[in-house]
């Protein structure tokens, strides 16, 4: 029998350039092996919580030592049953998450097939793309639209920007202006045939966030994204569908079980789900996931953020999903060091991509920058702007 022989776990930075990338300067592998010395791969979720994620994913790898790495089912429900809190805790979902992804890459080799195949099989031949991660440093309606014609000029047909500066819960009227003529602009730069998604990054208060959506419905964006806090805040979710019920609303990165995905479509407040493969447990989550969102007819646009294996995994999900609206993709706007991190990257194709027919997850990671860039240490903190920001755009261009 197959048994899980260790699970190492890579925390990497270039931290001589992470605050170059535009998001996550850590990212947070791991490596299950075999004892017959076959290798899978997952990726965990890094932002302020890196070495708590690291310790959470060793206590997942002490369960997993001697276990048969094909019961993925049977692995997660006992671990479950262990954890006792896996469903309250961030650092606890976004570890077995990493490890579940891992198993499914391990399966795949095994069985000599893309991770697809084993999720329902080819539906997507191919998969458009949405660029997130390319407005580093943009601060005046100019920057934005220069940027965004370069992004269209790479292929992209949609791409998502947080256009709201460095407002938090509260927004004045100059405040909503700027925001207002920065997507003016791109929308103007990149014409009625590309879509803009705008990202919110769950920043307002539900007052400003009704104000923010009523403001920007003129663009007919693709969807709005978390425009309230994301603490399951039904009320104010359903107060912005009140007042504007024609704009597509956007919620689900932060979302860690199908229970929480549950809370928000039962109540139908989401026109698009947006789950994480690295904190919604991995295939195992995102297939229940998928299966609910079917039933209420809500289509899917995984978040994807942190790094090149989450990327993989993720449109390996997405080859197979059905109801999947667009991907998300910082590939194309990380730095050298974080796209190095795999050898063989899955090209973007006129705004699409072509999943590989290659087993598990389809790539092949660079074992030897997972040893180079091994990082002991936790994602910088700036106080002047959160990491959650795209750098350099916590900033105001009108001066009150
Ligand atoms: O939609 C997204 O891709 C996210 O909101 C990112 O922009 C965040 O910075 C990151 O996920 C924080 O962990
Ligand atoms: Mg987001």
């Amino acid at each position: 029998m197959v048994t899980i022989k260790d699970i190492e776990i890579y925390s990497v930075s270039d931290l001589a350039t992470a605050r170059a990338s535009p998001w996550a300067s850590v990212s947070i592998i791991v490596r299950v092996v075999t004892g017959d010395g076959q290798v899978g791969y997952g990726e965990a979720v890094p932002t302020l919580r890196v070495n708590q994620v690291v310790r959470a994913i060793e206590e997942v790898r002490r369960f997993m030592i001697g276990k048969d790495p094909f019961r993925i089912e049977y692995l997660f429900r006992e671990w479950y049953k262990h954890e006792f809190y896996i469903s309250r805790s961030f650092e606890a979902v976004t570890a077995y998450s990493a490890v579940d992804i891992a198993l499914h890459d391990l399966l795949g080799k095994y069985l000599s097939a893309p991770i697809y195949q084993f999720m329902g099989g080819l539906v997507n031949e191919k998969i458009k793309a949405y660029a997130n991660g390319w407005y580093n440093d943009c601060v005046t309606p100019d920057d934005f639209a220069r940027k965004a014609k370069e992004v269209v000029s790479m292929g992209f047909r949609a791409m998502k920007f947080d256009p709201f500066g460095p407002y938090f819960d509260q927004m004045d009227e100059e405040g909503l202006e700027e925001a207002v003529e920065r997507v003016r602009a791109v929308k103007e730069a990149v014409g009625k045939y590309v879509d803009i998604l705008i990202e919110t990054h769950g920043r307002f208060n539900v007052n400003t966030a009704i104000k923010m959506v009523k403001a920007m419905e003129q663009f007919n964006p693709l969807f709005i994204e978390e425009p309230v806090h994301p603490d399951l805040n039904f009320e104010g979710l359903a107060k912005i569908k009140a007042v504007a019920p024609g704009v597509r609303i956007a919620v689900g990165e932060r979302i860690i079980s199908v229970e929480e995905a549950l809370q928000l479509l039962e109540r139908g407040l989401v026109d698009v789900l947006q789950p994480d493969i690295t904190n919604a447990l991995g295939f195992t989550g995102m297939g229940r996931i998928r299966a609910l969102t079917e039933t209420y007819g809500i289509e899917l646009a995984p978040h994807n953020a942190f790094g090149p294996v989450q990327h993989a995994a993720t449109l390996q999900f997405d080859a197979s999903t059905y109801n999947l609206l667009i991907q998300e993709s910082f590939y194309e706007f990380w730095p050298q060091w974080k796209r190095d991190i795999i050898n063989n990257a899955i090209k973007l194709e006129d705004g699409y991509y072509r999943v590989p027919n290659r087993p598990g997850l389809g790539v092949d990671v660079n074992e030897k920058a997972l040893t180079e860039m091994r990082f002991e240490g936790m994602e910088p903190f700036h106080e002047e702007e959160p990491v959650w920001v795209i750098k350099g755009t916590w900033k105001r261009y009108k001066q009150s």
